[in-house]
């Protein structure tokens, strides 16, 4: 008889955009994606406007009965029940939200991007290795298939040795009166909530140039790029068009990440009409399509044999009971595997890995002169503080 898979408690700590569409997936069958190990299970949900927007979150993600709602954060992590926390709060949230999560002894998955800066970041690794809790940084993208996929096409070697990477992950939002389509005060424009396209879209070019050109280096080699950057900023302040110039000078490879809230990467919608990532090698190089935070197909085209292409689909799995698949559960089950085998963070995606990405982006935001306030900024761990208390 086959063994009962690992179950994680899960408590969602907001009720937004993002923590309807992460607990879909988490609620989805595992079998569904062909998992079979591990599980997952809704035990609590907290809003920090009212009790009220926590249960109607569980009528939106048609939540099973059961599951506890909170009014506040504070009251999620001291649930007894909760094993882990998935922060899914604006940027400017998740270095006091974490916290919160840790101190309570809560293990925490945190959206991205991890922190507003590095400090903040190194702070949170501390906590959680003296705590001796898990943490992980919520890059979806990491853990597809299909970014498993290419991360051992290129370690096997089929292109040769990377020597550039490119990726874009830009959003049309332009408007003709020269704004963009968001409310100033909108979460991917407003530095109050550290909005930006560099924080909320680049990560994702960076985590292509990260995933490959970093993350394959051997250890013993490790090298942090130099970085080169050119910012564009938007009338409230926060950055519309981020591009960045990546060097790693000892590893002879250089990466292109860019992102703008200008125009969009590709105009279709699905962005198949052309590669929003390629990894060049001198033998080939490797295009992924769609969305850089979730390419659903890739292409191997090799120099010889005539510019040969593979093209590999890697379509999402629904879950036709749900009638539900975004792909955000292989992050979760990511997380499940690590707890269940006592790893405090994950190989795929280490903390110190998340610190150096959250250097590249202080650096990029100081050459761009784009400034956000303390009270977002600070990595002095404050309970009270309005971002954990709710004051909106
Ligand atoms: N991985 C992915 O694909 C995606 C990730 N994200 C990330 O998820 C996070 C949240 O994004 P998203 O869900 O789109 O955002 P939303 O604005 O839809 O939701 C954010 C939630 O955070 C809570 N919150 C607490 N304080 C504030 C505040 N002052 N202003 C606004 N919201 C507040 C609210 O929940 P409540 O009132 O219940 O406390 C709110 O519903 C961001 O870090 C973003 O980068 C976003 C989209 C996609
Ligand atoms: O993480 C994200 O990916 C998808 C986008 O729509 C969203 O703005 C961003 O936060």
């Amino acid at each position: 008889m086959a063994s009962q898979p690992y179950t994680l408690k899960w408590g969602i700590m907001a009720t937004g955009g993002i923590a309807q569409a992460f607990t879909k997936d988490l609620l989805t069958n595992p079998a569904t994606r062909d998992v079979h190990d591990v599980a997952h299970k809704l035990v609590a949900v907290a809003s920090s406007s009212s009790k009220e927007s926590a249960t109607s979150f569980l009528e939106k993600v048609k939540a099973p009965s059961g599951v506890n709602t909170y009014g506040s954060y504070a009251e999620l992590v001291k649930d007894p029940d909760v094993e882990i926390v998935y922060v899914a709060t604006p940027h400017s949230h998740h270095f006091q939200n974490t916290m919160l999560a840790l101190e309570a002894g809560k293990h925490v998955l945190c959206e991205k991007a991890f922190t507003v800066n590095a400090a903040q970041a190194k702070k949170l690794v501390e906590t959680a290795r003296a705590k001796n809790l898990f943490l992980m940084e919520a890059v979806w993208t990491r853990f597809f298939p299909l970014s498993i996929k290419i991360r051992e096409l290129v370690k096997s070697g089929v292109i040769g040795p990377v020597y550039r990477v490119i990726a874009d992950n830009s959003f049309g939002c332009d408007r003709p009166n020269g704004k963009l389509e968001f409310p100033d005060e909108h979460r991917m424009v407003n530095p109050d909530l550290a909005g930006g396209a560099l924080l909320d879209l680049g990560i994702y070019s960076l985590t292509w140039l990260f995933q490959i050109m970093y993350h394959l280096q051997p250890e013993a080699e490790k090298e942090a790029p130099r970085t080169i950057a050119a910012i564009n900023k938007y009338t409230t302040g926060a950055d519309e068009t981020t591009s960045l110039i990546l060097q790693f000078p000892k590893h002879k490879t250089m990466g292109i990440a860019m992102t703008t809230l200008r125009v969009a990467t590709n105009l279709d919608s699905q962005n198949s009409a052309g590669p929003s990532i390629k990894i060049q090698g001198p033998l080939g190089e490797i295009q992924a399509f769609g969305p850089a935070y979730s390419p659903k197909q890739y292409k191997v085209i090799m120099r010889d044999a005539g510019g040969k292409v593979e093209v590999v689909d890697c379509p999402i799995p629904k879950d036709p009971e749900r009638d539900w698949g975004h792909g955000m559960f292989w992050e979760a089950d990511e997380c499940a595997r690590c707890l269940r085998d006592g790893k405090k963070e994950s190989d795929t995606l280490p903390w110190s890995e998340s610190i150096v990405i959250m250097e590249v982006m202080d650096e990029a935001l100081k050459q761009g002169d784009v400034k956000y306030p303390e009270l977002i900024t600070t990595d002095v761990y404050d309970p009270k503080s309005p971002l954990n208390t709710g004051g909106k």
